[in-house]
């Protein structure tokens, strides 16, 4: 493995998203040999491109195919073998480029002469948000931030660009991060009057989603002053957690396994029974997830299907007795009574996630999960995701969420619907995920979540229990979908789903707040933004 470490100790403002050591000998520009040995200055300069070039590939791709960084980025550094230290500063030069883009922006625009970042090539502008990184989130030496940066541009706009990235390069090195924040903070809120859009620009959101995410805190009684800790999460790259899927394998054996493939020291979650979280390392490597018996998930993901499991039903007929809820913390122990809780719904499930962990619960119980989704691509990865479970466990169809009202009606015990939302409360994990939302997205959306859980409660029997969950934290696809489509309806109430998370969690969580609803929070417990909502159908 060559030396391209350098990722170093990152902004204060939490701009790292990968690991590797510090200042290698290829990103640092210092001295030591290649292992190569002979001509090690020559080498050195040349991988340093290798992986500079690599990040900027995967930049293009991003603006020019709309594709997802952490689906390329893997598939490409093991096309050009780039392994270890040398992929994790790969990855950070990359997703820190990417989520860190506004506040490098406001920063490029100071450096320019006064020339508008909009009137540039988008390759150059790429180029220059990739050394704004170096310099200012990866502590890379100056030296070799600016003249990797400048050989990378010479190679692909040529020189006339090259130039430029040279000089606007080397304005921005003439300062530190934080004094940079302070100049860009100053210029969108020079009164002092507006925390959040100076917010926005120094954690680099958009103003929309900072003022949304203030929004959303105070609706759950969290103080404003929260915002910059949630913002700088967002610019946290979270730690990979595997869930140990129940009856397939124990969290203990998957730790096993991890230990020998090398990932790192793991642990157990702190939240999840079903959690192990990873030091490093590849989780494809490990037999469990390859044969489908684990696989990655949040701990907040894992902590809703966990508690829609957990909650109790009521009987469907008047006088009958109560089913569920027995108790047991889903997952651990196979529930051998006989409840009639037997059917399941996962209604928006691809690609899988909490379908397995949902699916491999129903099995224990004898029960049987239908996991509805509507595009048959992401229905094959649910087919994947499910693949450990034994036949019959889980029926993957492809359909319209919003149809099975109608198509079964009163027909489940419990019913998930993860909507499609903005996953504003996933963006730590999607780096350039914030700049392709919009306030239209969210408008889109309304009407199909509202349909989707209005379906859902269609398809529950009485008695039943729904989990509308959704991984953003904006009330606008949270607690007011759940508030306007209940109040069309007579025949629900609502669970206090607090006490449901509560109760299937390791330790109790913190700043739940008083409930009915859950909104977790990614600088307040380490997850994702999931929101829970749990109804039962009274009728
Ligand atoms: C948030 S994702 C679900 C994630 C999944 N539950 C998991 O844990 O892996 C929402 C899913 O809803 C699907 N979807 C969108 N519109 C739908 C509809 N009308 N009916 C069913 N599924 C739909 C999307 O294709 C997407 O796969």
């Amino acid at each position: 493995m060559s030396d391209t470490g350098g990722t170093g100790r990152g902004g204060p403002s939490g701009g790292r998203s990968g690991g590797g050591g510090r200042g290698g000998a290829n990103s640092g520009g210092r001295g030591g040999a290649s292992r190569q040995g002979g001509r090690s200055q020559p080498r050195r300069r040349q991988s340093a491109d290798a992986h500079r070039r690599a990040a900027y590939d995967v930049l293009r791709q991003v603006a020019e195919s709309d594709a997802y960084a952490n689906l390329v980025l893997p598939g490409l550094l093991r096309e050009r073998g780039i392994t270890g230290r040398d992929a994790a500063f790969v990855t950070e030069l990359t997703y820190g480029t990417l989520r860190l883009r506004g506040r490098y922006d406001a920063v490029l625009a100071r450096c320019t002469d006064g020339r508008r970042l909009e009137t540039l090539d988008a390759p150059v502008l790429d180029l220059l948000r990739l050394g704004a990184h170096q310099l200012l989130g990866m502590r890379v030496p100056t030296h070799a931030a600016v003249s990797e940066t400048v050989t990378l541009a010479r190679e692909v706009t040529g020189p006339g660009p090259a130039g430029l990235v040279n000089a606007v390069l080397r304005a921005v090195s003439r300062r530190s991060l934080e004094s940079w924040l302070d100049a860009v903070g100053d210029v969108a809120d020079p009164e002092r009057t507006d925390a959040v859009a100076r917010l926005a620009v120094t954690q680099s959101h958009p103003d929309w989603i900072a003022r949304a995410m203030r929004q959303a805190l105070l609706a759950h009684g969290r103080p404003a002053m929260e915002l910059a800790d949630l913002l700088a999460a967002d610019n946290t790259a979270p730690q990979v957690t595997l869930v140990a899927r129940p009856g397939l394998v124990s969290v203990d054996e998957l730790a096993a396994q991890a230990q020998r493939a090398d990932a790192g020291t793991p642990r157990r979650g702190r939240w999840s029974p079903r959690a192990l979280v990873l030091g490093g390392g590849d989780p494809a490597q490990l037999p469990a997830v390859r044969r489908s018996a684990a696989g990655a998930q949040d701990e907040g993901s894992q902590l809703v299907a966990l508690a829609l499991a957990a909650a109790p039903l009521a009987p469907s007929e008047p006088g009958a007795a109560s089913t569920g809820g027995d108790g047991d913390r889903p997952g651990d122990v196979a529930d051998s009574a006989d409840t009639g809780d037997r059917a399941w719904l996962d209604l928006c499930a691809g690609p899988g996630g909490k379908a397995a962990l949902l699916g491999a619960i129903a099995h224990q119980r004898g029960a049987h999960l239908v996991a509805n989704e509507v595009s048959a691509h992401r229905a094959r990865l649910v087919r994947t995701s499910v693949a450990a479970l034994p036949a019959g466990t889980v029926e993957v169809r492809t359909g319209d969420g919003r149809e099975m009202g109608e198509t079964h009606p009163g027909r489940f015990d419990r019913v998930i619907v993860d909507a499609p939302c903005t996953g504003l409360g996933a963006l730590r994990r999607r780096p350039e995920s914030r700049w392709r939302r919009s306030l239209e997205d969210l408008a889109a959306l309304g009407p199909l979540q509202r349909a989707l859980l209005a379906a859902a409660l269609d398809a529950t029997r009485p008695g039943g229990v729904v989990a509308y969950v959704t991984c953003s934290p904006h009330v606008a696809e949270t607690t007011v979908v759940v508030e306007d489509v209940l109040g069309r309806r007579t025949d629900v109430e609502v669970l206090d789903a607090a006490a449901a998370v509560q109760e299937v969690a390791n330790e109790p969580l913190p700043d739940l707040g008083d409930g009915p609803y859950v909104q977790l929070w990614p600088h307040l417990h380490g997850t994702d933004a999931m929101f829970l909502a749990l109804i039962r159908k009274t009728a």
